[in-house]
């Protein structure tokens, strides 16, 4: 096949004066984990719900392998969809609940019962397979949740937030079982989430959205490293944005500490993640700031120092916790530095 597997061609959706969905193009290739990631509201349920067929565009085109399924009912697609509260049959149990899509498709019983005992397998499910859905955990119903899609061999397999139901562990666990799944068996799997570690550790390419639009596409870790602007900076992984003034190429960031930065004259957000600032009064970088640390938060392996500049602006800085201990106490002065090229420059328009 030549050419991405699923295509969106000026995707959108308005509700009456209210746009959900700007107009979205979007290419994603087979095999692909791909996610859609942004805040409440941003539009991502729309954009996954028009792929799936269960709200109609206002405009745009939505493509699988070439051909335009825009108009077809979600059934008529070649797509799957996992929904967030599971949408399970709680009379059924959880083989009932799989076999489910290929009952209606009158597949002989041999078979049925074949492809049944494959997706309990795959799940990790053969042990609960005649139990009515009440009697299984969140985590286990998620996983029948996936098997029902899954079995019907969807080309396109749709996932939103999926996970939000489970607690932090079970959500890591079923993590590392989606990340199996899809090595397993293959096929494109699209994943709406609100959450940037779960994203971080399924995805090979993120569209980030915010207010109705998709406002930067890549892999993980070059969005992660390349913010197009201050919203993905802070909205994957923590930023430190510090909002300062660029004048015939330089940036005061604070007074005493300025960056060389040729561009026009204008409003810009120096963005420096926690991770890259070094700490104490060796630090021996480049850019140097002095500041008070004011608060220090233990986060488990790492630990974040709250510290105030002069101007007033805050900054977070990431330490090994191990060295928690000789950190000085609350309220002293404190110098913080980082190396030229580890912050970036955005302008703030
Ligand atoms: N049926 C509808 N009628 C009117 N407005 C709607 C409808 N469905 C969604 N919206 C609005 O469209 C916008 C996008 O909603 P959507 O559910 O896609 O966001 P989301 O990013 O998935 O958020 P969440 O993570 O909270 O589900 C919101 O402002 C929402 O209120």
């Amino acid at each position: 096949m030549v050419g991405p597997l699923l295509e969106l061609r000026g995707l959108a959706k308005r509700y009456g004066a209210h746009t959900a969905v700007h107009p979205t193009s979007l290419a994603i290739e087979k095999n692909d984990f791909f996610a859609i990631l942004g805040p409440s509201g941003c539009g991502k349920t729309t954009l996954l719900r028009m792929i799936g067929g269960f709200v109609p565009p206002s405009e745009g085109r939505i493509l699988v392998a070439g051909a335009d399924v825009t108009r077809l009912p979600p059934e008529r697609r070649p797509t799957g969809m996992v929904f967030q509260n599971y949408g399970l049959f709680p009379h059924m149990t959880a083989r009932q609940n799989i076999a489910y899509g290929l009952r209606l498709r009158r597949t002989a019983r041999r078979d049925l019962d074949r492809a049944v005992d494959e997706m309990l397998a795959l799940v990790h499910l053969e042990a609960f397979a005649d139990r009515l859905v009440p009697q299984l955990s969140g985590g286990q119903r998620q996983r029948v949740a996936l098997a029902r899609a899954l079995i019907l061999k969807p080309q396109v397999l749709l996932l939103d937030e999926p996970l939000a139901a489970l607690d932090l562990k079970l959500r890591k666990a079923m993590h590392r079982e989606l990340r199996q799944i899809h090595q397993a068996i293959g096929g494109t799997f699209i994943l709406v989430s609100h959450d940037q570690t779960e994203v971080m550790t399924l995805a090979n390419r993120v569209a980030v959205m915010n207010g109705g639009k998709v406002v930067q596409q890549g892999a993980p870790r070059d969005i992660y490293t390349r913010p197009a602007d201050a919203f993905v900076s802070a909205f994957v992984g923590e930023a430190n944005i510090l909002p300062a003034n660029r004048l015939r190429g330089v940036i005061e960031l604070a007074p005493g500490t300025v960056l060389a930065d040729p561009g026009p004259d204008q409003p810009v957000n120096v963005v420096i993640r926690p991770e890259q600032i070094q700490f104490g009064p060796g630090a021996e970088t480049a850019i140097r700031l002095q500041a008070r640390m004011v608060d220090a938060i233990f986060l488990g392996p790492f630990s974040h120092l709250r510290c105030e500049l002069a101007t007033g602006a805050s900054l977070l800085v990431q330490i090994d916790s191990n060295d928690l201990n000789r950190m000085p106490a609350l309220g002293s002065n404190v110098t913080l530095g980082w190396q030229a090229g580890n912050h970036l420059v955005l302008d703030q328009a």
